[in-house]
């Protein structure tokens, strides 16, 4: 909707006949976007090869689990001098990796450095209505971040560039933790405090895991940290909220996935920040609570209780200031 805003022809892939009909037909696409009639200059196509013939940018936006397999088949494809986006935020649970690795190990003949990640405090709900959203774009090689600016940026769609990849995507990543275990105090009757606690310290332990994998600790202060983080927690759109919200509520995880029948990637993140957090030997006790929440028959309660009681410590940690300080793309 952006891109067509901006006077672009987007072409739009699935896998799904039925939902590319609609589109083209009907110009709406019910399952995910009730209500919203989609532009003209939007169509959609089954062929992946077709969709990005002649493009002048592609735009990856499917889950961190589709990410190689997708990335792999556009390999044959992709024009050279296609601008190559991404806006998927999760790891690739087996291996760890970020995003922009795995479509740089599947399309070995693109250089890297041009790889964009887009991330920010965006629900798609929202955008399409053309409510006022700020975004973020990073990218190694900062003219390939601008390029991604021109594209989007419009008087609803305000986007800023960074140099910082690994913050970007590890920030847009770890919120959707924190988002589950909003949604479960939400969903155990606890108020605004605990929210704001679990907000607050889980910024904190995304930034600790950040930092020890190369981000610049800033970057968290930004859109795809803090920004996203208010953006997921306190949103009735956000599906990390929703599903910790069911679990606070007594559902198993099964059941609220089934439920959801959409993404909730903060269940794979939890998986795969718990084990990035032993790897990196940093602290990240809300991401463990979670996980033996979700993986290992904790209930709610009990986590809660094993957060709170946990041994005192200090707030702020040097390392941050150190590392900010010392950061170079
Ligand atoms: N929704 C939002 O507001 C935002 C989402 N994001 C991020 O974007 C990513 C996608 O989220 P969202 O669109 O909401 O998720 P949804 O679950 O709503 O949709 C996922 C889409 O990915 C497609 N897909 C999944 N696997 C494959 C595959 N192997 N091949 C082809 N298509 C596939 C699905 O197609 P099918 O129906 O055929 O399964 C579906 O269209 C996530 O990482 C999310 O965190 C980021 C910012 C905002
Ligand atoms: O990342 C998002 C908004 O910025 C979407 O969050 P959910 O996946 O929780 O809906």
């Amino acid at each position: 909707t952006v891109l067509a805003d901006n006077g672009m022809e987007v072409c739009l892939w699935s896998r799904r006949e039925e939902q590319v009909t609609e589109i083209n037909r009907r110009h709406t696409n019910s399952r995910f976007l009730k209500d919203t009639v989609l532009s003209e200059a939007i169509y959609a196509t089954t062929s992946l090869e077709e969709a990005v013939r002649d493009a002048e940018a592609v735009i990856l936006a499917a889950t961190s689990a589709s990410m190689r397999e997708i990335a792999g088949k556009l390999q044959p494809y992709l024009p050279p001098e296609a601008l190559l986006i991404h806006a998927t935020k999760g790891f690739e649970v087996e291996t760890m990796k970020r995003m922009t690795s795995v479509i740089a190990e599947e399309l070995p003949s693109y250089d890297s450095r041009r790889i964009v990640v887009l991330s920010g405090p965006s629900h798609a709900e929202e955008v399409v209505l053309r409510c006022p959203t700020t975004i973020v774009v990073a990218a190694e090689e900062m003219e390939a971040a601008e390029a991604a600016q021109d594209l989007f940026i419009n008087s609803h769609f305000r986007v800023y560039t960074n140099p910082d990849v690994t913050g970007v995507e590890i920030g847009g990543a770890l919120k959707n933790i924190i988002a589950l275990g909003a949604g479960l105090t939400d969903g155990l009757g606890f108020g605004d405090n605990a929210k704001a606690a679990l907000m607050t310290r889980g910024l904190a332990e995304i930034a600790r895991l950040g930092t020890a994998m190369g981000a610049n600790p800033l970057t968290f202060a930004g859109l795809a940290g803090v920004g996203d983080l208010i953006a997921t927690c306190t949103s009735k759109h956000s599906r990390n909220w929703r599903a910790g919200y069911m679990i606070g509520q007594g559902a198993a995880l099964e059941e609220v996935l089934e439920k959801m029948g959409m993404v909730v990637e903060g269940v794979k993140t939890t998986q795969a920040a718990h084990i990035l957090a032993q790897r990196y030997e940093v602290a990240m006790p809300i991401t463990d609570a979670l996980f033996r929440v979700l993986f290992e028959g904790k209930t709610p309660e009990e986590a809660v209780e094993d957060l709170m009681g946990r041994v005192r410590t200090h707030e702020i940690e040097d390392i941050a200031q150190e590392a900010s300080a010392k950061w170079v793309p």
